[in-house]
């Protein structure tokens, strides 16, 4: 009905036509919007909209649902599940029942309901064994056993208590999740933002809320998640795409990122910018017509110096240079012509007249060009001697060479430092500066041209498909997506600001992330508003952190809290038996979580050549995980490999292969790790490898070997032959 309703209001809406005053149609486009989003919210709930029924000991009863709804009397029929009166419904235990009597759980298939589960809240009434149990079990369990889609799911109908209490924090300060593989990190982030986005909307609708991930296909497997519950202004992010105009997917050696990542980097960036400071020690003439003037290395250094004192970034402090040189020069110039001692109005005129002589731009930009952070990197990195002067080592300035035109994710904090240290740059004097060539700003807009183009070409066909294109006019549809003029939503213009500072970052996987990345993302947050998720036990990046402490105390030593879980929802029992002799083996004291439920299929193990069989015999979705050395030598027939840096469609596929950096965070039906002996040699932190590699299956795993198994298997039987 409601649904009804706002289909009415939008068409009403379109109804009106494309006519009246500018503000009337930005008006009418507004509401149009408006309607359009609620409208898909509406379908996007729609699974399971209503899930939980509360009966209280004062006899009051309510239904919890996604949203929130009351009807034409305005009548609640459903409560938000983040409201405050809701919470009962997770917290709730025998023990504690905060004035509720039962609680039940509704599992919906479409409209119909196909099964309800009660929890007896009432201490009298239950035997001792029913009083720890899981809350909704049968719900729970059920949701748990169902095959996987390749897309990640909402669980507000059966979140967990100590999942609840991570999702309820507070939204001050940094809180960091601990807890070991398919505890349900991901998932209790993701509520977490839609639950801080209901309870402080106005904050972090303005300021826009951050999710981090490791890679996009991750990204694209979580990403239907906010929009079910009927949030859709998040910026899901990873931090190859975090500077705006780079997209940077590539992946360096573990060793070049170990480097690029260590904090020492931007010490050498600063030394980078520096040297490119330098003035030389020996005087240059300048042949002006009438006269010629000397730049001597005195001028210069009293410049440079004045310009370093002024604190600014490079670009801006390049101002401070120019002058300083411009009236030293205009001086000498007013000496030469006979005018003796200049007033300040003679000076800047002479100032003015000189800065337009193209010898004297073309010293100045040749003693402190404009640089922009790409070109500070690009022209380090292709240069051994800049590298030796910034404190390179040989080995470091070998593994820094560039091999590729591309960025890699690594690149993508070093360029965030440079833009720190460079400052922005004017882009009228850009232009007017020899620092870069004409045709190369020329190239760089017809090219903008040619994106723009296609832009308008895609929103043109958007607005036909949607049925708003007499509302919206394509050009700024386009604009919109690109991420410019006033119909930008939060998340929308915070992507493309670098110096955005949000309301809430969330990062996902964070164990991976390096010291630099660290350093960028706290740019972002300047309020240190944060949500940390990971798992210290499955950091396998080279530059990745070794313990918490080590990531924040930089940032917020002894103000950040932790709050642990500590139960699996995704591995059964038998395949979490395997994975926790890897986990012991990586460290004795570590501790794998408790798995919930039983597969009832022992994990095994069989010769390499028996792969493709084994695959063809795989129920449900299946993943090949195998060591970035082979992932083009298995020769699955129809399965989809996934190479670092390449968009692929393995979410969608039966069958997909990958390395275990992309298998983070995923999940699968059924895994089938290769030559677990090679994952572990292939990185110092193989056995990590193995142990995420282990953990990705909701039902069956399997390992097919020709080198002797690592001595942490031995669990493993061996497969049935068929
Ligand atoms: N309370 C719950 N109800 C239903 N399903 C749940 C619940 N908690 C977790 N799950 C499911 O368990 C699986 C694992 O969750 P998730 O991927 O968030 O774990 P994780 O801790 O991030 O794991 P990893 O560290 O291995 O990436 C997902 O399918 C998730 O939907």
């Amino acid at each position: 009905m409601l649904r009804e309703r706002t289909q009415r209001q939008l068409k009403e809406i379109l109804a009106t036509g494309a006519v009246g005053t500018h503000q009337n149609r930005s008006e009418r486009d507004d509401f149009a919007v408006m309607y359009a989003n609620r409208l898909a919210r509406l379908w996007a709930v729609e699974r399971g909209l209503a899930f939980g029924r509360l009966d209280q000991a004062d006899g009051d009863r309510f239904y919890i649902g996604k949203l929130g709804l009351t009807d034409d009397e305005q009548e609640r029929l459903l409560i938000d599940w983040r409201a405050p009166v809701a919470q009962p419904f997770y917290q709730a235990t025998p023990r504690s029942p905060m004035g509720v009597t039962r609680r039940r759980h509704l599992q919906t298939r479409g409209r119909t309901v196909t099964g309800v589960d009660d929890d007896l809240l009432d201490l009298d009434n239950l035997a001792e064994a029913d009083r720890a149990t899981l809350n909704g079990e049968a719900a729970l369990l059920a949701a748990l056993d169902e095959e996987r889609t390749g897309r990640m799911r909402d669980i507000v109908a059966t979140i967990q208590a100590e999942q609840d209490r991570v999702i309820r924090d507070d939204l001050n300060g940094v809180l960091v999740v601990q807890g070991g593989p398919g505890t349900g990190k991901t998932v209790v982030a993701l509520h977490r933002a839609a639950y801080l986005l209901y309870s402080h909307r106005e904050r972090l609708e303005r300021r826009g809320v951050l999710i981090l991930g490791p890679n996009p296909t991750f990204l694209r497997y979580i990403e239907q998640v906010l929009p079910s519950l009927g949030e859709t202004d998040v910026l899901l992010s990873t931090v190859g795409e975090l500077y705006p105009g780079v997209n940077a997917t590539r992946r360096d050696t573990p060793e070049a990122a170990a480097l690029k990542g260590d904090l020492r980097m931007a010490e050498i960036l600063t030394r980078a910018v520096r040297e490119r400071q330098r003035v030389p020690r020996t005087a240059i003439e300048l042949p002006l017509g009438r006269y010629t003037l000397t730049i001597d290395g005195r001028m210069l250094d009293s410049a440079r110096n004045k310009a370093v004192k002024s604190r600014r970034p490079h670009n801006a402090a390049r101002a401070v240079f120019v002058r300083s040189v411009l009236n030293a020069l205009a001086r000498q110039a007013g000496k030469k012509i006979g005018k003796g001692l200049l007033d300040d109005e003679e000076l800047a005129d002479l100032r003015e007249d000189l800065r337009t002589e193209p010898a004297v731009r073309a010293a100045l930009n040749r003693f402190w060009p404009y640089l922009t952070p790409q070109r500070l990197l690009l022209t380090l990195y292709g240069s051994a001697e800049r590298m030796a002067a910034a404190g390179l080592t040989e080995r470091e300035q070998r593994l820094l060479a560039r091999t590729s035109a591309e960025w890699t994710e690594s690149d993508v904090p070093l360029l965030d430092e440079a833009a720190e240290l460079l400052g922005e740059i004017d882009e009228q004097v850009l232009r007017a500066s020899a620092a870069m060539a004409e045709e190369e700003l020329l190239a760089a807009r017809l090219a903008e041209e040619r994106e723009r183009q296609s832009e308008l070409e895609y929103a043109r066909e958007v607005l036909e498909l949607t049925g708003l294109s007499d509302v919206m006019e394509a050009e700024r549809l386009a604009e919109r997506q690109r991420g410019e003029g006033p119909y930008l939503t939060t998340a929308e213009r915070a992507a493309a600001d670098r110096t955005w500072a949000y309301g809430h970052v969330i990062v996902d996987e964070a164990q991976e992330l390096s010291p630099m990345a660290w350093r960028a993302i706290m740019r972002r947050i300047p309020t240190r508003s944060m949500t940390i998720v990971g798992d210290i036990a499955q950091t396998g990046s080279a530059a990745g952190a070794r313990s918490w402490a080590s990531a924040l105390d930089p940032y917020v030593a002894g103000r950040w809290r932790q709050r642990k879980l500590t139960v699996n929802y995704r591995t059964p029992v038998e395949l979490m038996e395997v994975a926790a002799d890897v986990l012991a083996a990586i460290d004795p004291e570590l501790e794998a979580p408790a798995s919930v439920r039983h597969s009832g299929q022992e994990p095994w193990s069989a010769p390499l050549e028996r792969l493709p069989e084994l695959v063809t015999s795989s129920p449900g979705k299946t993943v090949v995980i195998a060591p970035t050395a082979m992932l083009d030598t298995l020769g699955l027939e129809g399965s989809v490999i996934v190479r670092p840096g390449e968009r692929n469609d393995a979410l969608d596929a039966a069958v997909s292969v990958m390395a275990v950096t992309d298998a983070k965070g995923l999940e699968f039906d059924s895994v089938i790790v290769v030559e677990p002996a090679l994952i572990v040699s292939e990185s110092p932190r193989g056995l990590s490898d193995l142990y995420v590699a282990l953990t990705r299956a909701t039902q069956r795993l399997g390992v097919v070997h020709d080198l002797p198994l690592p001595s942490s298997l031995r669990r493993l039987v061996l497969a049935a032959k068929t």
